[in-house]
């Protein structure tokens, strides 16, 4: 998952960092945006406006009712301010909701792009897909941010002015009472900013705790009831479920507090404005009409700050949203991509030139890494769990480059060809395959767009496939199901066979299926495998004893460089960790047989 900031900022203005860097992502819709916020401004005026006529007009018909041409031009200032004002409040809706599908868009496109471009190197551990799902979905809580937000917040600091600038036009001096205020009102959420983040962070982090323990509870049902584990699970529903109950209450405590403050500072303003102007009007410093139109206006100077209210209450969940999707955009990228570049004869030949590499710096694993293979030999990658064996596979694709010394395809360092072209030419076929969703056809289509239907037919049936999918109803067009649950382990592999035969490599590295296969699906595999592999050169990470002894030479690593090489009957003659490494596997093997 995307990291959640492990210690939540300690100020308002830290919290709003993130989100106001996102704010570049309005762009090119900057026009759009100043439309909104200026509508937003016109409706908060014209309600303004609204309120200030109708109070008039209630204390020039109070004070002189016989002046009945000034209250008729003063209500139909009143009616054009209300039709404005909704005019305008449409228009800022529309507007805002707008601007904010279209920046999200690009927020989105933007992070797609990035994932491409740091997975599967930058994000470490962490899985595409729990990335990528999660940062689109904190895009989507930042809707809100963009379609409310952000001219509110333009508004509760401009808005209040001008009506205070308003008010000491009428009243003079008092009007600084409303803009203390007005300062105090915005100052209760800033100031709680940082508590009400951290009181974000903790609900998060225990309704994260309780959807793990419920997702085990339901994935883990069966070894939970037999080991005797049933009880304790469930207490560990309750104590979760206790816990954020306690953390949403503490919440809901600080939030309420909030909003008793921002009325108590109202009331207080409006009852010390009140008596300022009384005192005022006996004094005969201000016009007793004006009194009414005054205090309407005061509650005019609120309105905009108390919008941007919900806004600082949901500042700490924006601001964690936008600082896990810049985590991903600011990501660097795992290899710089070559556009353009060398070409050099298609041949197939490889070379490790001295290759270090590490995921982690300090952590080598890769020490020195030489080796060469010749155009059309095929080679067995062996060497322990861990020892490095899919890291010089991704090294091959330029997943990864290397720290130093050289990886060479053809004589070009894989660093000065085309990217694009180096993986059209290297075919990886991974230990599961991924299948996507939709059919046959469309999974052939993504290795090769161009492929003609009997060009598929030929891929399918040089991988041992052609006859499945013929017996299928849907033939080429037959559902696959997501991820390509409907089709078994050894046929997901011979689809990415026929992918590769599509795409006509002239390097293919296989991670060898490690698990069982049932004696057809083996075999089927075994002669889709060996077909692809004639006249290419073949790089296979090799679980099997069958085919490390299939291989023209195998490659057995050890500590990040290769220990020895050479024919697998040489090295079970004169190594002795080789013969044991092979040992075990053979037991495993022996073991999976027996099992099923
Ligand atoms: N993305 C990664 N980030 C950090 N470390 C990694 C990453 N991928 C692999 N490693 C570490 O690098 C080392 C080599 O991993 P690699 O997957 O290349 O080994 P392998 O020989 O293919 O293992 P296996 O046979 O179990 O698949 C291991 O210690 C592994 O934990």
């Amino acid at each position: 998952m995307p990291t959640e900031p492990s210690a939540t900022p300690a100020s308002s203005a830290a919290l709003l960092r993130p989100v106001l860097r996102l704010l570049g992502a309005i762009g090119e819709d900057r026009a759009m945006f100043w439309r909104s916020t200026a509508s937003m401004g016109a409706y908060q005026l014209f309600a303004a406006a609204a309120a200030g006529l109708s109070a008039a007009t209630a204390a020039l018909v109070a004070t002189d009712p016989g002046a009945t041409g000034t209250a008729t031009l003063l209500l139909i200032g009143l009616a054009v301010a209300v039709a404005a004002n909704g005019l305008f409040t449409w228009a800022e809706s529309w507007l805002s909701h707008v601007l904010a599908y279209r920046v999200l868009d690009r927020l989105r496109l933007r992070l797609h792009d990035a994932i491409e471009r740091i997975t599967p190197g930058g994000l470490k551990r962490r899985r595409a897909g729990e990335v990528s799902g999660a940062a689109m979905a904190d895009i989507e809580s930042l809707e809100w941010f963009f379609a409310h937000t952000v001219g509110a917040g333009l508004n509760a600091a401009v808005g209040p002015l001008l009506v205070v600038a308003a008010l000491a036009v009428l009243t003079g001096p008092a009007a600084l009472i409303p803009l203390a205020g007005v300062a105090c009102l915005l100052a209760v959420p800033w100031l709680m900013g940082p508590l009400q983040a951290r009181q974000g962070k903790r609900v998060r982090d225990e309704l994260g705790e309780l959807k793990a323990a419920s997702l085990e509870g339901a994935e883990g049902l069966r070894e939970m009831l037999s080991l005797g584990l049933a009880e304790r699970q469930k207490r560990r529903m309750l104590e979760t479920t206790a816990r954020v109950q306690r953390r949403k209450r503490a919440a809901a405590l600080r939030a309420g507090a909030e909003s008793a403050l921002a009325d108590l500072i109202v009331a207080a303003t409006t009852l010390a404005y009140v008596l300022a102007l009384a005192a005022a009007v006996r004094a005969g410093d201000l016009d007793a009409a004006l009194f009414p139109a005054a205090i309407v206006l005061l509650g005019a100077a609120f309105a905009p700050a108390a919008g941007i209210f919900p806004m600082f209450q949901r500042l700490g969940e924006m601001s964690a949203a936008a600082a896990r999707v810049l985590d991903v955009l600011d990501a660097p990228p795992a290899v710089a991509e070559t556009r353009g570049g060398a070409d050099p004869e298609r041949r197939g030949a490889v070379r490790f030139e001295a290759v270090e590499f590490a995921y982690d710096p300090g952590t080598p694993v890769l020490k020195g890494l030489d080796f060469a293979l010749a155009p059309g030999e095929h080679a067995a990658l062996v060497g322990a769990s861990g020892a490095g064996k899919s890291t010089i596979a991704h090294l091959l694709v330029r997943f990864w480059d290397p720290v130093s010394g050289r990886v060479l395809l053809d004589g070009a360092d894989l660093r000065d060809v085309d990217t694009a072209a180096l993986r059209a030419r290297v075919a990886l076929i991974p230990q599961q395959p991924y299948v996507f969703r939709g059919t046959v056809r469309s999974n052939l289509e993504i290795a090769a767009p161009a492929a003609t239907e009997a060009a598929m037919w030929r891929a399918l049936e040089s991988a041992q496939l052609a006859g499945t999918v013929r017996d299928w109803p849907g033939g080429l067009d037959e559902p696959v199901g997501e991820g390509g649950a409907t089709l078994s382990g050894g046929q997901r592999q011979r689809l990415a066979i026929a992918q590769a035969f599509l795409r006509e490599p002239d390097l293919l590295v296989m991670d060898e299926a490690a698990a069982h296969l049932d004696g057809l699906g083996e075999q089927a595999l075994a002669a889709a495998v060996a077909e692809i592999q004639a006249g290419r050169t073949t790089l296979v990470i090799a679980h099997r004893i069958s085919t490390i002894r299939h291989a023209d030479r195998v490659l057995f690593i050890e500590d990040g460089r290769i220990a020895d090489e050479g024919a697998h009957e040489d090295l079970l003659e004169r190594n002795a960790d080789y013969r044991s490494l092979l040992a075990q596997a053979d037991r495993a093997e022996t073991a999976e047989s027996a099992a099923t």
